[in-house]
């Protein structure tokens, strides 16, 4: 479900947009609106200002006078609107006890180690909840904040803390929301990605982005951390000086000197946290072009959750966690986790040979959710791994229409089809690629005529984690098929990432070359689910014992 913030200074427009929204997009179930404001006995012109709100809103729509909106949003379904966040964070502060002190962190609670100890703490533990409930919601929901801190700084300092406050609750807010819209004079304004990570905005920093490709919305651009040449510098020195000939340790020298450039540090730390996420997703197509029925999607999806797939085999071996989500499968899941659906697009993406994958509508949820879902979870490497009967003609069609190759070329067996499917697959990846050819330098366009709501959310996961700085192994040919979109929309992306495997898709050799990525294993896979990808885990880990264990070269006694 979508879930949006809408900002604004007083009489903006805000919360107008914000009930219009909710009125407009036809979600199914009931619309809550959430008023946050404490009554005020006696006050006549804010008594006749909540009467106006009312008269504007449907009949329908349900009317909660309450402050608890982290438990209406963790039980709530259907539309929220919340109006208003300021008043929210008024009342916590109040019941906090901030204006006490002005929130200099006067302890609340001598004693115990485990509660919050100063007010302060008291409202970050409920802005948590706030962030974590909105997550977590299954509802729509829109929530209406005051853009406050343009004008001169408050003169007092509760003014100002409060300022503060408001401005890092809008911020966080804003990082999990699907989009911040921004209300001025009546307009409302979407803002663009955030320009640094989340939880890393700096005051006064002016950030220096790529050049802005003219078909790309801003909005959607995003910018790669950046990578630590100094220490690659001296990790290269350091590791020729280890106990071995210069270079006799080959890739694996390589990759320390990676990891120590992403990580700021040499000798860089043992990735032991590994996440995989898979993303599953079915294709209109799907039904001519694999070697086994659409209903697999659905059917795998459980097995994953049970723990029983070939990912879950390898996670288990190699310590890593799994997650599975589903963007677009062709089923209702109601026996798997409510967490596996909670970024479901669409039942099934359009059939790319003749129509359009996606609106773009959906592409941006779903490029938003897989980016989202980079920071759920902390962790030293990501990787993506995929599951969609069929998704092998879309990864031949992306590759095909970016790279310019012919479709024959780029079209697989993927799941193991007989020579007189392969010939038919080849006509429909041909059909996708001439239907994407205006737009093959536009990522989102491309998502929405031949990509899916997996590969829309794989490309924002990938691109999402280059911008967070947190190093990705890449699985096979679906996964590096929405490398090369991440690319596009954030462009050198490809610095964060190492491709884990050769996928024995023809399309995945050709993808990686132009990404300019060398396999670091090639064990003649081609499952998909993030399986190659983990198969390369232990050699990053040589890696760092390596150049954490050996002795130097100087020290050996000659
Ligand atoms: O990632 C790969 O390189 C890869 C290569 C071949 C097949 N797959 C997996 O197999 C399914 C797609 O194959 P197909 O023949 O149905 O297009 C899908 O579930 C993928 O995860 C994956
Ligand atoms: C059984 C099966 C498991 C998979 N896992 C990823 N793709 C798959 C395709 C099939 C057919």
């Amino acid at each position: 479900m979508e879930k949006i913030l809408v900002l604004g200074g007083a009489r903006s427009g805000k919360s107008v947009y914000a009930e219009k929204w909710a009125h407009e997009s036809a979600r199914p179930g009931p619309v809550t609106y959430l008023a946050t404001a404490p009554p005020r006995p006696g006050d006549t012109e804010w008594a006749e200002r909540v009467e106006r709100h009312r008269e504007r809103r449907p009949a329908a729509w349900e009317t909660l006078e309450t402050t608890e909106v982290v438990s209406v949003l963790r039980r709530a379904s259907g539309t929220v609107i919340v109006e208003c966040l300021s008043l929210w964070l008024s009342s916590v502060l109040d019941d906090a006890g901030v204006w006490g002190d002005a929130g200099d962190g006067a302890g609340v609670g001598p004693g115990d180690e485990s509660a919050p100890s100063t007010p302060i703490d008291i409202v970050e533990a409920a802005v948590s909840d706030l962030i974590d409930a909105w997550r977590s919601s299954r509802a729509a929901i829109v929530a209406v904040s005051n853009e406050v801190g343009s004008g001169v700084v408050p003169a007092t300092r509760s003014g100002r803390l409060y300022r503060d406050l408001l401005g890092n609750l809008n911020r966080r807010v804003a990082d999990v929301a699907d989009r911040a819209v921004l209300c001025v004079a009546g307009r409302a304004l979407d803002l663009p990605a955030p320009l640094s990570a989340p939880g890393d905005v700096q005051d006064n920093s002016c950030h220096q982005r790529h050049p802005v490709q003219h078909h790309v919305r801003a909005a959607e651009l995003g910018v790669p951390a950046p990578v630590d040449e100094t220490v690659e510098a001296r990790a290269r020195e350091l590791i020729d000086g280890l106990a071995k000939p210069v270079g006799s340790l080959g890739r694996l020298e390589e990759i320390a000197v990676w990891l120590a450039g992403r990580q700021g540090e040499y000798p860089p730390r043992m990735p032991s946290r590994a996440g995989v996420t898979v993303f599953a997703g079915d294709h209109g197509v799907a039904a001519e072009v694999s070697a086994y029925p659409p209903a697999v999607t659905a059917a795998m999806v459980r097995t994953v959750v049970s723990g029983q797939a070939a990912i879950n085999a390898l996670a288990a071996q190699h310590g890593a966690t799994v997650r599975i989500r589903d963007l677009a499968v062709d089923a209702d899941l109601p026996d798997v986790p409510q967490e596996v659906g909670e970024h479901k697009v669409r039942r099934g993406s359009g059939r790319i040979d003749v129509e359009d994958a996606l609106t773009p509508e959906q592409v941006r949820i779903a490029v938003s959710a897989g980016r989202r879902l980079v920071v759920d979870e902390p962790v030293d490497v990501l990787i993506a791994g995929d599951l969609g009967i069929g998704n092998t003609t879309t990864a031949a069609a992306i590759i095909g229409a970016v790279l310019g190759l012919d479709a024959r070329k780029v079209t697989g067996r993927g799941t193991g089809i007989d020579d007189a499917t392969l010939e038919h697959k080849s006509t429909v990846v041909a059909a996708a690629i001439e239907r994407a050819r205006p737009v093959r330098d536009d990522p989102l366009a491309l998502l929405s005529t031949i990509g899916g709501a997996d590969f829309a959310a794989m490309a924002g996961f990938l691109a999402g984690a280059a911008e967070h700085g947190i190093p990705v192994l890449l699985d096979g040919v679906v996964v590096t098929a929405a490398a090369l979109v991440a690319e596009l929309l954030t462009p050198g992306a490809s610095a964060w990432w190492l491709a884990g495997h050769l996928s024995v898709e023809p399309a995945h050799a050709a993808a990686l070359d132009y990404l300019g990525l060398e396999p670091i294993v090639d064990l003649r896979m081609r499952l998909g689910e993030g399986t190659g990808a983990l198969a390369a885990l232990p050699t990053l880990r040589s890696a760092v014992a390596m150049s954490t264990r050996m002795a130097a070269l100087a020290d050996l006694e000659l």
